[in-house]
């Protein structure tokens, strides 16, 4: 049985130095790069890799569509984990070239977007070619060269031995990014974590998202994530990825997730796992204190439930009480 991790190649991606941290901290023996997120789910799928590591969601540019579809449409595998790492984008060429010489910009479409003022600022007429990943890009840049750059993570430029000719090219800074660890497993709670699902609203019509969101309001559920993608079936039809606090294990998110499942019918679990960040205790204390609550009502109304006695019949039938009350009034 492989501890491969398989990651959003080729070397030199962001996503190896999340991959990375990942390993440092399991047996993990081996990273495995793959061409794309689908490439990567699948090397787990068929256990080529006992986990997969793909970005999820970035500070300036919002989600990787091309996961969130993946996860939602093209597997049965779970998030197990989540991490994020600030993102650092320098534009690097194979030899230097003076900036309005340059003709292609090669990079992932997240790096490309998150420093859109800087392109069309310094870069206006450079035609803009999305690849798989930020280090694919500098490998084509390194193996074309010409009056090309790369928008790269400043290792992928050192390890495919371009110049980098401008740093800190991001719109704004504090670009960070959000990375998902995937596999088969369904880890247990921690007092820390979230439950990501994808609900499906079948029909479409007025209130159907509120009625959904009042689910987790009534239950004074956190939802840190709420977005909505087209289903791929019909135009205007979608379906929303919630990533609400808490493990499903807790007795609040369980309770709001059965509401869900019996009102939608349509929905995708996509893992209970640990959030990124340091444990905050008093919403910890919180989650145990108000576990402990639903388990004392969940008891009480066992107990009461478990008094009724089956063989009890009625004390009135309520029919024959309508005909005496009847043949009293008639003096019948
Ligand atoms: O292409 C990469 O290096 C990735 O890991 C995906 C990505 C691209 C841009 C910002 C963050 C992650």
């Amino acid at each position: 049985m492989t501890t491969a991790i398989a990651y959003l190649g080729p070397q030199g991606t962001f996503t190896e130095s999340a991959a990375r941290l990942v390993t440092a901290s399991s047996d993990a023996d081996e990273l495995l790069p793959c061409g794309d997120v689908i490439e990567v789910l699948r090397a787990v799928e068929v256990g080529d890799a006992e986990r997969g590591v793909v970005p999820i969601e970035n500070t300036l540019e919002g989600s990787v569509t091309a996961t969130l579809d993946a996860l939602a449409f093209d597997t049965d595998l779970l998030i197990s984990g989540e991490l994020e790492l600030p993102v650092a984008l320098v534009a690097a060429a194979r030899e230097a070239v003076s900036l309005d010489e340059v003709a292609e910009v090669h990079s992932h479409p997240v790096a490309l977007s998150a420093c859109r003022r800087w392109l069309s600022k310094s870069l206006g007429g450079a035609e803009r070619l999305e690849a798989a990943s930020t280090a694919r890009a500098a490998a084509t840049v390194a193996e074309v060269g010409g009056p090309r750059l790369a928008i790269v993570n400043p290792l992928a430029a050192e390890r495919y031995g371009l110049e980098v000719v401008a740093r800190d090219i991001a719109d704004r800074s504090g670009n960070s990014t959000r990375f998902v660890v995937v596999g088969r497993t369904l880890p247990a709670p921690t007092g820390w974590d979230k439950t990501s699902v994808v609900v499906f609203i079948e029909e479409n019509r007025p209130g159907a998202l509120l009625q959904l969101l009042e689910i987790f309001a009534e239950r004074e559920l956190n939802l840190t994530k709420i977005e909505s993608r087209p289903t791929k079936h019909e135009l205007g039809e979608y379906c929303f990825f919630l990533d609400v606090e808490g493990h499903l294990a807790d007795e609040r998110v369980g309770d709001a997730l059965a509401a869900v499942k019996r009102t939608h019918r349509d929905v995708k679990l996509l893992g209970s796992y640990r959030r990124s960040g340091a444990r905050r205790t008093t919403e910890a204390e919180r989650i145990a204190a108000d576990d402990a609550a639903y388990r004392d009502a969940a008891g009480w109304l066992a107990d009461w439930r478990g008094r009724i006695d089956r063989s009890a019949t009625p004390p009135v039938d309520p029919t024959e009480v309508a005909t005496a009350v009847r043949n009293a009034r008639t003096g019948g």
